[in-house]
């Protein structure tokens, strides 16, 4: 193990690392919190401000995978849809099988223009996670309780309200409904198997209603579905904690461009369509896994400096006063203090181990766990 690989394994730098995540994201989401008179004067100029500030966020944690981590990403495409990526409107339909799988989504729209503005079908849960839930609220990221009954009003609402949004965006949609283990393929195959419909290998049978419902109350804003596959190469199973250890992973990314006009209106119909999609996506992971590669031509969008120079800015700003704050501490002598500081970073750095926690598939949800869901957590 080299120097460099040593030192971003140090819990130390991890600590430092949390520290500018943690307090940056509470002071940018204190500004967005003071951008709501703004959304009373100009709502279109609150929501610009938002997506620049919600980027300050994310694209930090794009940066760990990027540039600390050094994860590559190869985008399998055809190069003709290329220039049309960033520069227009989108609905992403992405697999749900790896933790960090919606940190390799933003990166994508970190190289193509569209971290600050990218939106998803997230579940409720999520907009309690301090930072980036809070942050989300500001972006108009669509939230479901994953009950339908609830979720067909709110969702749709939400959808309208994107209407008139200002800039491009992508909108993601796991139509699995929640992270592939082998209980859930199991659960959801016999439901394929009980609706008639083919059994998948590498996805869970996916859920169509709110792939029906984002395509319906977007129409006329968004041009496309993209088709998207994901994988890592020689079978990595990539983690959070793995990219803050710095650790290196490999992406690839197959995506599809799909005219908005080729997927049907009717809900049954539309329904048929996306199985039909995931029958696809499963026959690309299967040429994946005796080939390691998607079919077609790649081409890998290259880094851009600002996730680096935004983190540089933030670590900048935060770790002088740190340094100046841990100084005073010391040279005070005084137990207390010391001992309540102590406090504090352990209750911040057990708050970021919860956070992290969030992202891992051996703590997540029992939502399609059976095949009428009973809670979703
Ligand atoms: C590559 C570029 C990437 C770009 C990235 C862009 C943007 C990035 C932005 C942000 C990144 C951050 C990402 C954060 C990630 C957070 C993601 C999540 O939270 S995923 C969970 C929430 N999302 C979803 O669930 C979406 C998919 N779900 C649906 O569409 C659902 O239909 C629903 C609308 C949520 C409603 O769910 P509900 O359970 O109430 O109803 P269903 O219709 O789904 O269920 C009843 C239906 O399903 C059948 N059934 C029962 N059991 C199962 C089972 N185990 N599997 C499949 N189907 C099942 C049942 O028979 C019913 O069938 P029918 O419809 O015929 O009646
Ligand atoms: C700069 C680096 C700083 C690192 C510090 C650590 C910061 C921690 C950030 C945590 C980010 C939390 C975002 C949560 C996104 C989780 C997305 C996800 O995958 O959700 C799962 C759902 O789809 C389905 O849930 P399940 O039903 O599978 O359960």
């Amino acid at each position: 193990m080299g120097f460099l690989q040593l030192l971003k394994s140090q819990f130390l730098c991890h600590l430092v690392i949390c520290y500018v995540f943690l307090v940056s994201g509470l002071i940018i989401n204190l500004l967005q919190l003071c951008t709501l008179p703004l959304w009373l004067v100009s709502k279109q100029l609150a929501r610009r401000v938002n997506i620049r500030l919600a980027y300050c966020i994310a694209s930090q944690l794009v940066a760990a995978l990027e540039w600390w981590s050094g994860t590559e990403c190869t985008l399998y495409t055809d190069p003709e849809n290329y220039p049309l990526y960033g520069n227009e409107k989108a609905i992403v339909v992405l697999n749900h099988s790896f933790e960090i799988d919606f940190l390799c989504g933003w990166t994508f729209c970190e190289r193509f223009g569209v971290l600050g503005s990218s939106k998803v079908l997230a579940k409720k849960e999520l907009a309690y996670v301090p930072i980036i839930g809070w942050m989300w609220y500001f972006l108009e990221i669509v939230f479901c309780k994953r009950k339908w009954e609830e979720d067909r009003r709110t969702v749709a609402q939400s959808l309208q309200n994107l209407h008139d949004y200002p800039e491009n965006y992508w909108f993601l949609l796991f139509c699995e409904g929640t992270r592939l283990t082998p209980k859930k393929h199991q659960v959801s195959m016999q439901v394929a198997e009980s609706k008639g419909l083919p059994k998948l290998k590498y996805h869970l049978l996916p859920r169509t209603k709110g792939f029906w419902i984002t395509v319906q109350n977007l129409r006329g804003t968004v041009a496309a579905v993209y088709d998207s596959t994901l994988n890592f190469r020689n079978n990595q199973v990539p983690t959070l904690l793995g990219i803050l250890n710095g650790k290196k992973y490999h992406a690839d990314l197959y995506v599809r461009r799909i005219p908005l006009e080729l997927i049907p209106e009717d809900e049954a119909e539309c329904a048929a369509w996306l199985h039909h999609l995931y029958q696809e996506k499963d026959s690309f992971q299967e040429h994946y896994a005796k080939t390691s590669r998607f079919p077609g031509p790649t081409v890998s969008p290259p880094r851009r400096p600002w996730t680096l120079i935004n983190w540089l800015f933030w670590c900048c700003l935060l770790l002088y006063p740190l340094g100046l704050l841990l100084t005073q501490l010391i040279s005070s002598g005084s137990v207390l203090t010391i001992v309540v500081s102590v406090a504090l970073c352990t209750a911040a750095s057990l708050g970021v181990r919860w956070m992290i926690g969030q992202t891992e598939i051996n703590k997540g949800s029992s939502y399609g766990n059976k095949e009428a869901p009973l809670n979703n957590n």
